[in-house]
């Protein structure tokens, strides 16, 4: 087993990061208190963006997991992975043909895992024979989730038409170039407008989560593929976001884009840009809502959801 004294920190963004590390440790004073010595020490490398690394590494979750005895170590991007570590689970959201060559090279001792389902095929074997890392999420896992032309697939193919309810996918329709050509295809698609359009790419930059809306064929031309248009479907402003861990569900509701009403369809005309929609910002947990959309219960914090799940995944490796 390693010891706590055993480890070598170091930090993504030295700046940002070290501000938030004096925070975190005011913060921690009397948690880490709880720290038992003794227990298995679990090291996370993660490779993340700065953007990430600011938004999900928060003081509360590092101190939370410090006290589960977890750590959290950045991993240097130009190296090869097995220079550095040891770690039980790399954690990693990066894109780039230079990581993923570290990542595949390092994946030939690491064991795979997906954050939100188990891999199949001949990795069981696979385990057993390497079980030293865990790989949160493997490449070819989340792959399809970073094309919006693919990311849904696995909702239709779940065809829950008629159960509970409708879920369905919104009418889409792919546009790789030629801003020109779009009124004529979505003519041709028999989609109906207004049509929600976003990147094709979801890769996590800023621009990734633009969406515009347009109200009138002709104004598509204005627009940037490669792209995704959506039929709007009117949801009554409000939506659930499901965020999942292993097998625990969070859910939270947000402000989402008002219904459109066919008035209002008449009326208007041409694009309309929006940075982000149904932000954290735009959080409709404590709106006074009708009954029947409200309702849910009290969730765990997502830092004790994910710290719990790390944990289990290095149980019995011990
Ligand atoms: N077809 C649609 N009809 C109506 N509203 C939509 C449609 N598509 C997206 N929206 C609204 O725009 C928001 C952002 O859509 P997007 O597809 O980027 O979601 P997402 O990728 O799940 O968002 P996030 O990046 O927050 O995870 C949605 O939460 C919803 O409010
Ligand atoms: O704050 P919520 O509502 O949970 O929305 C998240 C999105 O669902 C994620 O897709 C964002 O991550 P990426 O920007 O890496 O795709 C994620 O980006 P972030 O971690 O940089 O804040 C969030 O925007």
């Amino acid at each position: 087993m390693r010891l706590r004294d055993e480890l070598t920190f170091s930090s993504g963004d030295a700046d940002e990061k070290e501000e938030v590390i004096m925070d975190q440790n005011l913060w921690c004073s009397e948690v880490n208190a709880g720290l038992s010595s003794g227990k298995r020490e679990v090291v996370v490398g993660y490779a993340l963006t700065s953007k990430k690394i600011k938004s999900f590494l928060q003081p509360k979750l590092e101190c939370l997991a410090r006290n589960k005895g977890i750590h959290f170590v950045a991993i240097d991007h130009n190296r090869s992975l097995s220079d550095q570590g040891p770690f039980d689970i790399v954690l990693q959201k990066l894109s780039g043909k230079e990581w993923r060559q570290i990542l595949e090279s390092a994946c030939s001792i690491f064991r795979y895992e997906s954050l939100t389902s188990s891999s199949g095929g001949g990795l069981k074997d696979y385990r057993q024979l390497h079980p030293e890392v865990t790989v949160l999420d493997p490449p070819d896992a989340i792959q399809h989730l970073r094309n919006r032309q693919y990311m849904l697939q696995a909702v239709a193919d779940m065809d829950f038409s008629d159960s509970y309810g409708k879920v369905g996918v919104p009418r889409q329709l792919v546009i790789k170039r030629d801003a020109s050509s779009i009124p004529e295809l979505v003519n041709r698609a028999g989609l109906t407008l207004p049509l929600v359009a976003k990147p094709l790419v979801a890769d996590g930059s800023a621009k990734s989560h633009e969406l515009s809306l347009a109200y009138e064929p002709y104004s598509l031309q204005n627009l940037e593929p490669p792209l995704v248009l959506q039929e709007f479907v009117n949801h009554g402003g409000v939506l659930f976001k499901v965020y999942i861990v292993g097998d625990a569900i969070k859910v939270v509701r947000r402000f989402s884009l008002p219904d459109i009403s066919k008035w209002e369809l008449s009326k208007d005309a041409g694009i309309y840009h929006f940075p982000r929609v149904s932000c954290a910002a735009a959080s409709a947990d404590d709106a006074d809502l009708d009954p029947t959309i409200a309702g849910y219960g009290k969730m765990p914090e997502y830092e004790q959801i994910f710290t719990d799940f790390l944990l289990s995944l290095v149980q019995g490796k011990a």
